[in-house]
Formats: C-alpha cells, structure tokens, sequence
C-alpha cells in the first residue's frame, strides 16, 4: 500500500483563511482531536456490548502527550481505529467537506465572531497549530492493516502501511512555529481540564507526583513517600450523568465544588434538569447566593455536549434571567457549530429555554411549599433572581406570582396575594383604586412613612434596584392597584378618600401664597400649589412626582429611557391652605417678614426629605435663631 492523492475540495486556500480567522482560538485543536478520540473509544465498547467486537476490550484509557524536542503532540486512542479505506472516506473526504463548509459558512457571516469558536471543525483544526499532521492507525476488525496517513496542510495527502500494532489511532501533530507554546506541559494541561474535565473515558496525560503512607518512622509517626501515579484529568461520571436518585446533597455539593473550586459560598439549592424528550437535555442547575453586584456572578453555566465542554457563553440557550444561575447544561441536540442567529431561531434552542424555565420555577413554587419559612430565609438571595424573572418572562411571571414575596417597613413578609388582601379596604381609594405605599429607602424617608402610618397605612419596603421596575411591574399586573412612593405627594393626595375638603382661603389669598412662595423659594424645578388639606398636614410639602421618579429610576438602572435620566428633578411644593400657618404668614407685617416666614417653612420642608444642605442649611439655622430671638 502506497498511494498519493489530492483532496477534492471547492473551496481553494481554505488553511490560510482558517489559520487567520481561528487563531484566536486555536486550543479548540485539542478538544476536537480528544473527542474524536473519546468517540472512536466509545464506538468499540458499543460494538462489544452488542457483540460486534469479540476481542477484549481492556484498558482503553486515551493519552496525551507532547515532546518538545521533536515539536509533536500526540493524541492516542484504543478505539475502534481505522483500515486505510475509512482514512480515505472518513479523514480525505469528510473531514475535509466540514472544512469546505465552514469556509462556505464563513463567506455568508456577516461578522467573523459570529462564527469564530462555533464552528466544530473537527479532525481538520489540527492545522490550526501544526504544519504536518500524521495518523497511525488500526482498525479493530479482523485481518486489518496498520495504516499511516500524512498530509502537511497542502491538498495532498500519502497513504502507506503503517507501524501501529495494537488496535486504536495515534494522532500526531508536527506544530508549526507559530503554535510552539502548545509544546507547555501547563499550558496543554489546562486546556484538558478546560474542555475535557468531565468526558466519559480516561484522559492520561502523562503522571504527577503525589505522596502515599509508607509506614511508620522509629517514633511511631506515619511516613510517607512520593510516588509517580497516572496524570488522569478527567471525572468520567460526573453528578449530572447520574440519575437524581443515586445522589445526596453532599453528592451535589462535592460536584459544586468541583465545578467551581474557588467559589467561597455554597450554593442555596439546585435543580437537576433530566429530559430526553422531545429534545435531550440533563444538567444540573445551582442558586447561588446573589451579592449586589451580580453582573460578575453572570456567565457562570458551562454548556457540555456529550461531556465535551463546549462554551460558558449560554447566552442564547439559557434564557437571560437564568444567566445568574450556576451549573452546567449537556446537550446533543444544541445545535452549536451555526451562527447565533441561527440558534435564536432554532426550535430546540426555544424549547430548551421554555422547559428549563418551568423547572426553575417549579423547583422554587415546591420549596415555598414545603417549607415557607425557609423559603422566607432564603428570599432575601433570590429576590432579585425571581423578580428578574417576572419582569422577563410571562410564564415564569405566572407561577411565581405564587411564591414572589414582598416586606413591609414592619419586616413583614407577604405573598403578592396576601399583601392585596391586607390592604384592599384600609388603602380604597374614592375612585375604586387599592394604593400600595412603598419606600425605597426607609432612614431618608422617615417622615412620610410616619405620617402614612398615623394615618394606619401600611408602606412596603422596595430598596433593591430592579424593584423601580417591579413596581410599575405589580401595578401592571394587579387589577385597579396603583403603587406610589410614599413620598410622591401628601398623604390626602396619594389615598384621597374624599373629593378635596374646602379651601379656607380665598381665591385672592391662595393667588398670593403661590405668588409669595415663588418668590421666597426663587428656584425653577419647584412648582408651587396651594392645596386644600387637612389642618394635620405639614404647612409645606415637597414631593416629587411619581412617574417623573419612576422614569428617572428606571433610567438609571438601565431600562432605556435615558430621556427621562437627563431631565432635572422637578419637585411640587404642596402648600396646605388649610393650616393655621399659611394664614398667619399671609397676614405678616411687611413683605420682608412674609418672605423669612415662607422660606422657613419651606425650609423644613426640604429638611425633612433630606433635602436642606450646604449653604442653604447654614441660613436656615442663622434665620431660626433669629426667629427664635
Ligand atoms: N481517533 C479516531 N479514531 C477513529 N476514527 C476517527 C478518529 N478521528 C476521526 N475519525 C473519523 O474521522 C471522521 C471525521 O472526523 P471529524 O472530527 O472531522 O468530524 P466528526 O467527528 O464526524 O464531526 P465533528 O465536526 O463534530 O468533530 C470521524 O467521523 C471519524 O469517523
């Protein structure tokens, strides 16, 4: 057997257009050739197992190993192996159509990353890093040649008898020049831990030094030795494999750890995903606890094929809220070496999102349901997970409206339909409304949360970012129910019960309070109101709008409306016509005296909401001496 041929490709130059657009990924090498390897092995214990194959199958542990002298790396595999036939069809021709796609593919993408990474290019990436790649293999069947194939990355290749005396394939890799830092023992046993860490057949790369109990020394005291032991990378069975049944919380925690080794905290539970139909999918699913900034706990899901570890980008196949979960998701059916637009459209790639969604929130719907107060305990780490979720997805929305739990200023927790409940009579509007009171920061707005209390309201607490978008989310959602900052407006204002009492001043009056406080406040985001309140009531009010807040809240956690983030704040200054005050300071001697009056009570105003500073607060304390004197 000798023979020389030429590939039959369409596309020609397709290695310098892989080796540019690759490079950035070229490790990829090592995954590709480890799998063919990994699959070569399982195909010959499937053909055992039925009876194919009557040979012993033994140890079919693969190697990796690299010799830096002579710049080789070699992958070597017990597997089924190949006659020089199957080089022919499987390496000359398949392998090299994939590659003749992958440029075709290459030629449409619009964007060169699109592609860059996701494209499985197989046994062909070899040429990725070496100039020259070289096959010993034999094939299991009876009476098979050794074959040896070689190819230096032209479009010919040479076939001739090969050496390889026991059943199985050596890939050997001649690195090019460019790629000589693959010939690193940490470097190659890194990328083996990255994509190879959980395959299902022993991965050797050469030994490593560990010690072992050798006896006792004269004092009695245990000695040890070191000793050379096999340099296996990978877990063949990880947690995710194994059915539900055969593991123990421990068993899912070890795996954590395992996944993650320097994670300092455990995860809080988790979900194990198990579907083989109509789609194949299983994995196992953590939550972890969520610290304030959750954007670098983001990314963490690792997506596997087979065991084959493809990607921590699941960006289009976990759906986004889920992206804070932690774990890992094994798919056959994921259809990886497409582009992403692709994948967005790609049936399995939605129903995957749909069931694992479900799952999450039944997972969480039984932990409510078992055990609420644990559930309660819990609530504070997943809070901003399963609101994330609401406000992102309808279905998930619907069942966790079951088990989305609100507190109030009390540290009372609710269910949202407890919470309606609670405060469906007490909180009716005139106009048939339920108002929920909430406060996002409950020190700075003291003032009003008493008021509204005196007033025997309840005011919820909605401190975290994303609740500037879970009110308006609530108040979407739950029928005739309005929520509103409970420093939006004057208590009377924010639940009016009543139509407006009767104003005690007159027309003539209430045209001069405005005109007399525009001028004390001399400020243009302050608008002034005369308004007809309870004699209770604070003489001045200085709220801000509900909805300009809302929008500006949201703005600023990024709900894209950053028209509303650049507006200056405007505020409503609310003067109660009503209260003894207002009359007196209108009744002041001379204008001088109205203007010191008005801006004091202005004044406390701004200070109960926090708002008095700087120079402002050092003449508002000159100017009470001065009253007081
Ligand atoms: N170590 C091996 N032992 C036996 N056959 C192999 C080996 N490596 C490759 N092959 C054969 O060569 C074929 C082409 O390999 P290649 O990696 O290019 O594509 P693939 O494995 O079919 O698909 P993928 O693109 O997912 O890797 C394989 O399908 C297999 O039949």
């Amino acid at each position: 057997m000798n023979e020389k041929g030429n590939i039959s490709i369409h596309t020609e130059n397709i290695f310098p257009v892989i080796k540019k657009f690759l490079y950035s990924d070229n490790e990829i090498f090592l995954r590709e050739l480890v799998s063919n390897a990994v699959d070569a092995t399982q195909k010959l214990k499937r053909l055992a197992s039925l009876g194919q194959y009557k040979g012993e199958v033994g140890d079919v542990t693969i190697d990796v190993a690299f010799d830096e002298k002579a710049k080789t790396i070699t992958i070597s595999d017990q597997g089924i192996g190949m006659t020089a036939e199957e080089v022919k069809k499987y390496i000359n021709q398949i392998a090299f159509s994939g590659a003749t796609e992958f440029v075709e593919k290459f030629k449409e993408a619009k964007d060169a990353n699109e592609i860059i990474g996701r494209f499985g290019l197989g046994f062909y990436s070899a040429f990725m890093v070496a100039d020259k790649v070289e096959i010993q293999t034999l094939s299991y069947q009876e009476g098979a040649e050794p074959t040896r194939w070689v190819c230096d990355g032209s479009t010919s290749y040479e076939i001739t008898e090969g050496n390889r005396t026991t059943r199985g394939s050596d890939i050997i890799l001649h690195i090019n020049a460019d790629s000589e830092e693959f010939l690193d023992k940490g470097k190659l046993q890194e990328i083996l831990e990255k994509y190879g860490k959980f395959l299902p057949v022993p991965i050797r790369f050469g030994t490593r030094t560990t010690s072992e109990p050798d006896g006792e020394d004269k004092d009695g005291k245990p000695q040890y030795k070191s000793v050379e032991v096999d340099n296996i990378i990978n877990n063949t069975q990880p947690a995710w494999t194994k059915a539900p049944s055969e593991l123990k919380d421990e068993d899912y925690l070890a795996f954590y750890r395992e996944l993650y080794p320097y994670s300092l905290d455990e995860p809080l539970f988790w979900i194990h995903l198990n579907v083989d139909y109509p789609f194949n999918l299983t994995g196992i699913l953590y939550f972890p606890k969520l610290k304030e900034n959750f954007e670098i706990q983001k990314n963490k899901i690792k997506l596997y094929s087979r065991q084959v570890f493809i990607t921590d980008e699941v960006k289009d196949i976990v759906p986004e809220f889920l992206m804070l979960l932690h774990g890992v998701i094994d798919s056959p059916d994921i259809p990886l070496n497409v582009s992403r637009s692709f994948l967005q459209a790609d049936s399995n790639v939605k129903k995957i999102n749909a069931h694992i969604t479900k799952k999450v929130a039944d997972k969480l719907a039984e932990l409510f349901k078992a055990d609420r107060k644990g559930f309660e305990e819990k609530w504070p780490d997943i809070a901003l997970f399963v609101k994330y979720g609401m406000l992102s997805d309808d279905k998930f929305a619907d069942k966790a409206n079951e088990f989305c739990l609100v507190k109030n200023t009390d540290n009372e927790i609710y269910t949202l339909k407890e919470y309606a409940e609670k405060v469906k009579d007490i909180q009716l509007d005139k106009d048939g409304n339920v108002v929920y009171l909430y406060t996002n920061n409950a020190a700075q707005q003291d003032g009003y949360i008493t008021t509204a209390k005196d007033s025997g309201y309840d005011v919820l607490v909605m401190d975290s970012p994303i609740d500037s978008h879970f009110v308006a989310y609530i108040e979407q959602k739950a029928e005739k129910t309005q929520l509103k900052r409970v420093d939006a407006d004057v208590i009377d204002k924010l639940i009016q019960k009543e139509d407006a009492k009767t104003l005690q001043l007159t027309e003539e009056e209430s045209k001069n309070a405005v005109e007399l406080f525009e001028k004390a406040i001399s400020r243009d985001n302050m608008k002034v109101h005369v308004e007809a309140l309870s004699e209770s009531e604070l003489p001045v009010t200085v709220t801000i709008d509900e909805f300009m807040r809302r929008m500006k809240d949201m703005a600023q956690t990024g709900g894209g409306m950053s028209f509303y983030g650049s507006m200056p704040d405007n505020y409503k200054v609310t003067v109660n016509g009503n209260h003894p005050l207002i009359k007196r300071i209108l009744s002041g001697e001379d204008d001088e005296e109205r203007q010191q009056l008005a801006k004091q009570a202005f004044d406390l105003a701004l200070l109960s909401r926090g708002l008095l500073t700087g120079n402002e607060l050092t003449n508002f304390v000159k100017r009470s001496v001065n009253l007081i004197g």
